[in-house]
């Protein structure tokens, strides 16, 4: 028998509106480029039972599994600040949910299957390097310890799809603890169907926090709670120079996890300013912009909560607001005690921000590496022998001596010691981001020559972000001037 998931779908009880009921649409010959074994073993496959073919064919969409009932999810959104009313699901589908073997629950999800009504003028399929793209970056994510959506497989679909050029055709297979966006909301909002509104409000809360059923009001809480998650979440891409790129508020979800990884990339040099997205073209979604997009965002959902509320339009604004309006305490506080850490501050000290813009300020200035200046200082901590080569990366000027002996003063302050200290800030500076020109090295070896080897080489260093690995040295280098990738596109 083939081996399957526990299936226990929710989602696909919800009324008809909110999705539409299809199966993928098989492709000509799947073959397995890549499957997460550690997370099918949690999602309770048996792995023993499964070859490669059925493999192929499950994460192909070309064997739905029993269980599964499989549909297009509908949701709208705002993109680049412009609503479009309906969005949805044009190219993926959701298989339905399983319990893993801890008990929790994972949407699954195929993105690349085939067209829904939700198409538009797309063929409903992705291209093999942005499959590869997102698995190699939330994978990385997800060893950098930040909430994302997980890549399990990835399928070649032996069809061409057809870009500027044909391009090998793939299909991934995505893991969620939910597909819930702010634009599902929007959906029903715009819609003015309140009931809709309510039962995925209910059915949200239900799922992902639970807890906030007996609150005062359910729904406030729910914003509140939601909100604090994306703080969290934004100031966690800002601890590892993560741009995420197309923070559209279709990709913004309630669980709190990354989602889409079509044009997102790290920062090397640091500079609030870097954009990378090819379509971005006003730096609405520069690394800087992240957390004040995402109150933006978090603003658009307390609108679709409007009529849950309160009865009366003005006090349900005024709530709103007020929540809203917390934002930027929040982000600020979770920025802080992240960027603390970096630096190996465990006690709070009221000019630490100073310490801490100061260095960003120098970083920005000399066109510093910012994940190998702090790695670097993560090794000085316990001394400047430590791994001498990364030194390099710090500025050689009389204004970082500077700021390094104020930082070395205030690290004296410090309890632990020197060993202890560098420790914990290697927990939390990465020796190993995706660069983007590695990323892009991996990708063209796999698309142009069916080589998948860097791939798999440099998947292998992103899973253990936190430990220098013999041997790869060049993962840590920036990108010389003829590998700088300047732009990145969308997945499609
Ligand atoms: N090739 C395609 N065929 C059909 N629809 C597409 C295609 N590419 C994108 N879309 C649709 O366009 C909209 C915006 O696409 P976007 O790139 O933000 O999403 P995505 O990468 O497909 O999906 P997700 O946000 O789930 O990762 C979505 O409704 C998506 O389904």
């Amino acid at each position: 028998m083939m081996p399957s998931f526990n299936f226990d779908n929710t989602y696909a009880r919800l009324p008809e509106r909110f999705g539409t009921r299809l199966n993928p649409t098989p492709v000509q010959s799947p073959r397995l480029i890549k499957l997460n074994r550690n997370l099918a073993d949690q999602l309770g496959l048996d792995l023993d039972e499964l070859d490669n073919k059925t493999a192929a064919a499950l994460f192909s969409g070309n064997l739905v599994p029993e269980g599964a009932e499989p549909l297009a999810m509908a949701y709208a959104g705002h993109q680049f600040g412009n609503f479009v009313p309906q969005l949805g699901d044009g190219r993926a589908i959701l298989l339905g949910e399983v319990i893993d073997r801890a008990g929790r629950r994972w949407d699954i999800q195929l993105k690349g299957s085939g067209q829904t009504p939700f198409s538009r003028r797309g063929d409903g399929r992705a291209a093999l390097g942005p499959v590869l793209r997102e698995y190699l970056i939330s994978d990385a994510m997800h060893a950098l310890g930040i909430p994302t959506t997980r890549a399990l497989a990835a399928v070649t679909s032996g069809e061409p799809v057809f870009r500027e050029t044909p391009l090998p055709g793939a299909v991934l297979t995505r893991v969620a603890s939910s597909h819930i966006r702010i634009g599902t909301f929007q959906y029903f909002a715009m819609r003015e169907d309140r009931e809709a509104v309510k039962l995925l409000a209910d059915y949200a809360i239900g799922r992902h926090y639970p807890d906030l059923k007996s609150a005062p009001n359910p729904y406030s809480a729910l914003l509140t709670t939601v909100q604090e998650r994306q703080a969290s979440l934004i100031a966690r891409w800002m601890h590892v120079g993560f741009i995420h790129g197309v923070m559209n508020t279709d990709n913004m979800t309630i669980s709190g996890e990354t989602i889409d990884y079509g044009p997102c990339a790290f920062m090397d040099q640091y500079n609030p300013d870097t954009v990378f997205s090819s379509i971005d073209d006003f730096g609405r979604y520069a690394f800087g912009n992240q957390p004040r997009i995402a109150q933006w965002n978090l603003a658009r959902f307390a609108e679709t909560l409007l009529p849950l509320l309160h009865d009366e339009q003005d006090s349900a604004i005024a709530i709103a607001v007020e929540i809203i309006n917390r934002f930027s305490d929040i982000f600020d506080n979770f920025w802080l005690t992240g960027m603390r850490r970096k630096l190996g501050l465990a006690i709070e000290q009221q000019d630490d921000k100073q310490l801490i813009d100061s260095l960003l300020q120098l970083l920005q200035q000399h066109k510093a590496d910012y994940t190998n200046v702090f790695r670097a200082l993560s090794h000085i901590a316990e001394g400047p022998a430590t791994e001498p080569a990364l030194n390099d990366y710090l500025p050689q000027t009389p204004d970082f001596d500077n700021w390094l002996e104020r930082w070395q003063t205030r690290l004296d302050q410090e309890p632990g010691s020197p060993a202890q200290r560098a420790e914990a800030m290697r927990q939390v500076n990465p020796a190993y981001i995706p660069r983007n020109h590695k990323v892009e090295q991996a990708l063209s070896a796999a698309v142009q020559d069916e080589d998948f080897s860097k791939f798999e080489a440099l998947l292998d260093v992103l899973n253990k972000p936190f430990t220098e690995q013999p041997g790869c040295r060049h993962y840590q280098e920036p990108p010389q001037p003829d590998e700088r990738v300047y732009q990145t596109f969308c997945g499609t």
